[in-house]
């Protein structure tokens, strides 16, 4: 037994390529369907899902009569935007069949490095899962060249887990989790069953792609999981071949490589904005605010600010000081600094009719804030 996956809420599900393409041979409808049934039955048990799909270049490869992996980067770019119309029409059709609607998210590297376009990619994509919709994400292949690019989907699905904080990053791949060796090359190899994320020996155990479709192997998704449990993910690699994965793992069961992460969401977090020494800006508080803060553990509302130092953007970590410069506590500004001088001292009710529009109540969230 094991309850990574059945305690999860928010889960991230990345697909590979020879999975979703049939080794190749074109897209495997059959798979695709039984996928899309059982994430169907994880949306009933009141879980939202996020589907990582590779298979682009693939299914566009043999759509245009590539019969190898190009080597003009553009081929490929052609490749994978022929590609995609695939996957999109196939996830949209076997979603459909169980009455869920699925959205394309197409992404690159620079919508994530960015910060406002950060914060936007993390909206949109929650407002779909509050929507009841199911995000389909690829990399956009078509706009960026081998130096921009994620590379490989796994890292693609472990900064999706970071962006919007799912609980759960599961793999599913052409083997049945990591081995202690690549099973491809290693007839001894043996099945990891367990382990904690970051470890570094099982890097140590992982190689390259084992076939010419997948791009990362099982190293990149030995990375990713460290890199998921950043924000207090935990990975699951499995087979995604292997019968009922997805809702035998939603019960319970132990399939494939577990990797845990250390620390949840909250401390991931929080250690994040700890780390954060030097901040774009500070608030000076009131001492109603100072006492709210330090003392009733409640968040930061616009009423008890009194003054905004320095210049920065929504989604920046700030310091909040009492009058006389002391530092309180750092967290995540929902405002700009511009936004903030026009809300501060006003009352949370009225951030609508100054702002047209309110991105919350609070200037910073308590779980967007650490005491110092
Ligand atoms: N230690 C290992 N355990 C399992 N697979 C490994 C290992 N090292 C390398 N591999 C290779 O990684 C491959 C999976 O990665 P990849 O081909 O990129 O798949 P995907 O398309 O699912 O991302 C396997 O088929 C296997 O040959
Ligand atoms: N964006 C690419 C994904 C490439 C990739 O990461 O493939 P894989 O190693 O099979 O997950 C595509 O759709 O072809």
């Amino acid at each position: 037994m094991n309850s990574l996956i059945q305690n999860a809420t928010r889960i991230i599900i990345k697909v590979g390529s020879s999975l979703v393409t049939n080794d190749g041979r074109g897209l495997d409808h059959a798979a695709i369907a039984r996928w899309a049934s059982q994430i169907s039955a994880l949306r009933a048990l009141g879980k939202e899902v996020v589907l990582v799909s590779s298979g682009a270049v693939a299914e566009g490869m043999l759509r245009l009569g590539f019969d190898k992996r190009p080597t003009d980067i553009h081929e490929l770019q052609a490749c994978a935007a022929v590609g995609q119309m695939g996957l999109a029409q196939i996830y949209e059709t076997s979603f459909r069949a169980h009455g869920i609607g699925t959205a394309q998210v197409l992404l690159t590297h620079a919508d994530l490095a960015d910060r406002e376009r950060y914060l936007n990619a993390r909206s949109t994509l929650t407002t779909l899962l509050r929507l009841g919709v199911v995000p389909i994400i690829n990399e956009n292949d078509t706009v960026v060249t081998d130096e921009i690019k994620f590379g490989d989907n796994d890292t693609l699905g472990a900064l999706v887990a970071n962006l919007i904080e799912a609980d759960a990053l599961i793999i599913l791949t052409d083997q049945r989790g990591l081995f202690s060796a690549d099973p491809r090359k290693d007839p001894a190899a043996y099945l990891i069953t367990h382990g904690r994320s970051g470890d570094p020996a099982l890097e140590a155990m992982a190689g390259g792609a084992g076939s010419s479709l997948g791009r990362g192997g099982m190293l990149t998704k030995i990375l990713a999981a460290k890199r998921a449990a950043k924000s207090g993910a935990h990975t699951v690699i499995a087979f995604g071949r292997e019968a009922d994965v997805l809702t035998r793992l939603a019960g319970g069961e132990s399939i494939g490589t577990e990797l845990s992460a250390q620390t949840g969401h909250l401390t991931a977090r929080k250690q994040w904005m700890a780390d954060h020494l030097h901040t774009a800006g500070q608030v000076v508080l009131d001492a109603g605010a100072v006492q709210k803060l330090a003392e009733e553990g409640k968040s930061l509302l616009p009423i008890g600010v009194i003054d905004i130092h320095g210049e920065f953007g929504r989604g920046a970590v700030i310091t909040c000081v009492r009058e006389d410069g002391h530092a309180i506590a750092r967290g995540i500004s929902n405002y700009t600094s511009a936004e903030a001088r026009r809300i501060k001292r006003k009352p949370s009710a009225e951030i609508e009719a100054i702002l047209g529009y309110v991105e919350g109540h609070e200037l910073i969230h308590r779980d967007n804030m650490v005491l110092l």
